[in-house]
């Protein structure tokens, strides 16, 4: 499985405000780009943070894209939620698209229940948090090869620490959102060594900020 994170953040890069509420960093030129990537992907994954914060419900995509890039259908999506948090309610279940919710031994058996209910394909992988390489493997193995990762912090972090990211594109936007406790591109426990080495494949100036593309060193 081939693994793209992409995100976009303030230049102090934060992916939101301290209110943890969605901020419109990208411009209509990114997002454009977004619908690129997420056309090209044969799934879009975010944690459950995303989803209670934003509700988003992942279903725009460049649909000639996806026809130029030989993709057949539509993007499934993804929810990285350990307790099974997704409130059936939520976007992300509603709608033509197959949902995944990647939960672990800890979600209690009734809230499994409701997202199965709600439509979600639930893979159980892990027991405290989601053991996100089994959780990967169970993706691959129903037929996801190019899994498009769009935040938040937390789920970048533990895809990152877990050597499981290939590639990293983040627009950075024209503003600065400050705040200590605001959500950044990694947050998590963060490293104190052995940082992951990112090697520079490309800058793109773009709505008034500029698109880094990154490789994950080996
Ligand atoms: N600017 C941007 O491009 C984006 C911004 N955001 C913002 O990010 C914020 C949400 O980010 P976060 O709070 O960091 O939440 P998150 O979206 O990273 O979700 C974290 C949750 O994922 C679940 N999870 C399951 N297994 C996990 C594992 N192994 N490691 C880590 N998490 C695991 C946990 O329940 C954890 O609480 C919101 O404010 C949202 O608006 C989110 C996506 C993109
Ligand atoms: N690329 C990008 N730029 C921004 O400025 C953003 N705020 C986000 N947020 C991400 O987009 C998701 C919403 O997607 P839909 O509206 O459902 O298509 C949101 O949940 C974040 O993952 N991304």
């Amino acid at each position: 499985m081939h693994v793209l994170v992409n995100a976009a953040m303030s230049a102090d890069g934060k992916l939101s405000t301290r209110r943890r509420e969605q901020v419109r960093i990208s411009g209509d030129d990114d997002f454009a780009r977004v619908d690129r990537l997420r056309a090209a992907a044969d799934a879009v994954m975010v944690g459950v943070g995303t989803v209670l914060a934003d509700d988003p419900s992942l279903v725009r995509f460049d649909r000639k894209h996806r026809q130029r890039v030989g993709k057949s259908g539509v993007p499934a999506r993804v929810v990285a939620d350990s307790r099974a948090r997704t409130p059936p309610d939520a976007e992300i279940l509603r709608g033509d698209a197959p949902t995944y919710v990647l939960a672990s031994e800890a979600a209690p058996a009734d809230r499994r229940r409701a997202l199965v209910g709600a439509g979600a394909g639930l893979v159980v992988a892990g027991e405290g948090r989601v053991d996100l390489a089994a959780a990967l493997g169970a993706l691959s193995d129903d037929g996801v090869a190019d899994l498009l990762v769009e935040g938040g912090g937390e789920l970048i972090f533990s895809l990152v620490e877990a050597g499981l990211v290939d590639e990293l594109s983040v627009f950075v936007g024209p503003l600065l959102i400050g705040g200590r406790d605001a959500p950044t591109l990694a947050d998590g426990e963060g490293f104190v060594d052995d940082f992951p080495r990112l090697e520079l494949d490309d800058v793109e100036l773009l709505d008034g900020g500029a698109v880094l593309r990154w490789s994950l060193a080996e």
